[in-house]
C-alpha cells in the first residue's frame, strides 16, 4: 500500500464520466472512470471502468455493487463559494439601487443588527445553507455578523447539513451611521479566538483592532477574510483614514493580515504593486462578478490577476450579489470577461474551462483547502455533484439524444433514421 492509499474500507464505487480540473488542465474528462470512496469519505482510488475486476479484488468490493452512472450523467467536484454573507440572504435580490458605502449604511447594517435575535438568525442561516447546498456549493466561506452566538449557530447549521464551511464573526469597531452595530476593540478581539478572522474592511476597523486581529491570526494560524478595493470611493476613503500607508493592501499587510490563508473579496481596483504583494504573501482574491455589476463597483480583470500568479476563486457575495448560485457566478465571470473584451478586442477572454476551474479547484486553493477538496484526487474528500443533463423537468433539452425513441412503420424501424441508398 503506497503512502496515499487509504487504510479504510470502501463505502461506494462509481463508474461513469468524471469531469474535473487539475493543476495542469482546466478541464479533464475521464470517460468510463471508476472511483472508490472509503468509509471516511475520501477518494481511495481512481481508475478505468475496464479495470473493475482487478480493482474489486485489490480493494475488496463486489463488482455488482458498483453504481453505474447513466449515459447523460457525470460527476464534477462540488463548487467552492469563496465569499458569501449568510446574514444578508434575508434581502437577497432586493436593495441594489445604491453604491457600496451608501448601500451598507442604508440596508446592510440595519439588517445585520437583527442577528442578536438567535431565532431570526436560525431561520435565515438554515435557509442559506440549504439553498447553497442545493445549488451545488459544497464549500462556503461565510461572513456572519458581529454576534458570536449567531455566528456559532451558523457553523453548527452548516455542520448539521454537511456543508464544508468557514465561518467568520464580523469584527468592526467603527460605524458612524448605525452606532449600535459595532463593538469595542476589546469585545471584538475577545470573541475572535477561532476561525475565520474577519475584519469587515479597513473603513470599519481602527488600526488598533486590525493589529490585534493580525496577532490573533498569526498566533493561531487562522484563516483570514475581508474586503479590499471594491470601489474607487472606498479606496479614496481608506487613503484618508490611513494616510501613512502606501496602499489599501499595505494597510492589511502591515497588520499581518495578508498570509497564504487570507482571502480578500473583490480587488477590482488593485494596482500592479498591490497584486505583487498578494503574490508574495500568498493571499488570494474572491472574484464576485454579480456583486461588482449589481452595485456598479467595477469589473475585475481576472486575466491580470492570474498573470500576476495570484490565487483566485469565485464568490456570490450575497447580497451585493443577488444570486446564491455558484453557477450564476460562473456565468457572470464569463460575462465580465466578455465585457472587457468588448472594451478591448485584444483582451485575452477567459474560457469556460478556465472559469470551471476557478469555481472548483481555484476556490479551494484560494481558501487554502486544496489539500482536502477541489478536484478528484486520491486522498482528497469526495465533494461531488452528480449531474444529470437529461433529468426529467431539468433545464436542458438534449437535442442530439443518443437514445431517442424507436419508431416502427409497418414493422420497419424508421427512427432512428436508417440511411437510404
Ligand atoms: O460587498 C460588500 N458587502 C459587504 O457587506 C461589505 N462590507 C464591507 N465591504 C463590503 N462589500
Ligand atoms: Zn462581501
Amino acid at each position: 500500500m503506497s503512502s496515499n492509499e487509504s487504510a479504510a474500507g470502501i463505502a461506494h464505487v462509481y463508474r461513469g464520466t468524471f469531469v474535473h480540473a487539475t493543476y495542469h488542465t482546466a478541464v479533464e474528462i475521464l470517460e468510463d472512470g471508476l472511483l472508490g470512496v472509503d468509509t471516511e469519505g475520501k477518494i481511495a482510488f481512481i481508475g478505468s471502468g475496464k479495470e473493475v475486476d482487478r480493482l474489486s479484488q485489490k480493494w475488496g468490493f463486489e463488482a455488482f455493487a458498483v453504481t453505474q452512472l447513466g449515459q447523460h450523467e457525470f460527476f464534477m467536484p462540488g463548487m467552492v463559494d469563496t465569499h458569501i454573507h449568510a446574514s444578508q440572504y434575508s434581502y437577497a435580490g432586493t436593495a441594489l439601487d445604491m453604491p457600496l458605502l451608501q448601500w451598507l449604511n442604508m440596508y446592510t447594517f440595519p439588517v445585520e443588527a437583527c442577528y442578536k435575535d438567535l431565532e431570526f438568525a436560525r431561520n435565515v442561516y438554515t435557509h442559506v445553507v440549504k439553498r447553497t447546498l442545493r445549488n451545488g456549493t459544497t464549500t462556503a466561506c461565510y461572513f456572519a455578523t458581529i454576534h458570536t452566538d449567531a455566528s456559532l449557530l451558523l457553523g453548527q447549521i452548516a455542520n448539521d447539513f454537511g456543508q464544508r464551511a468557514l465561518v467568520g464573526k464580523v469584527c468592526m469597531d467603527t460605524n458612524n451611521f448605525i452606532p449600535h452595530y459595532k463593538e469595542t476593540p476589546e469585545e471584538s478581539e475577545g470573541e475572535t479566538n477561532r476561525p475565520v478572522v474577519t475584519p469587515r474592511f479597513a473603513p470599519s476597523c481602527s488600526a488598533t483592532l486590525l493589529g490585534h486581529l493580525g496577532e490573533i491570526a498569526q498566533n493561531n494560524d487562522l484563516h483570514i477574510q475581508s474586503h479590499i478595493s471594491e470601489t474607487k470611493e472606498e479606496v479614496s476613503l481608506v487613503k484618508e483614514l490611513f494616510p501613512d500607508y502606501d496602499s489599501y493592501t499595505d494597510v492589511y499587510h502591515r497588520h499581518n493580515l495578508l498570509t497564504d490563508k487570507t482571502v480578500m473579496a473583490h480587488g477590482c481596483h488593485l494596482t500592479d504593486g498591490e497584486l505583487k504583494l498578494f503574490r508574495e504573501t500568498g493571499a488570494s482574491i474572491a472574484h464576485c462578478p454579480n456583486s461588482n455589476i449589481s452595485l456598479c463597483s467595477g469589473m475585475l480583470d481576472v486575466r491580470r490577476v492570474l498573470n500576476h500568479k495570484v490565487k483566485l476563486g469565485l464568490g456570490t457575495d450575497v447580497a451585493g450579489g443577488y444570486s446564491p448560485s455558484m453557477l450564476d457566478a460562473v456565468r457572470r465571470t464569463l460575462d465580465t470577461s466578455k465585457a472587457l473584451t468588448i472594451q478591448d478586442t485584444q483582451y485575452h477572454t477567459l474560457t469556460f474551462e478556465e472559469v470551471f476551474r476557478l469555481a472548483t479547484l481555484g476556490g479551494s486553493q484560494a481558501l487554502s483547502l486544496d489539500e482536502n477538496t477541489g478536484n478528484f484526487e486520491v486522498g482528497k474528500d469526495f465533494d461531488a455533484l452528480r449531474v444529470n443533463t437529461d433529468a426529467a423537468g431539468g433545464p436542458i433539452d438534449l437535442i442530439n439524444h443518443g437514445e431517442g425513441p424507436k419508431v416502427y412503420v409497418a414493422g420497419k424501424r424508421v427512427v432512428p433514421f436508417v440511411e437510404r441508398p
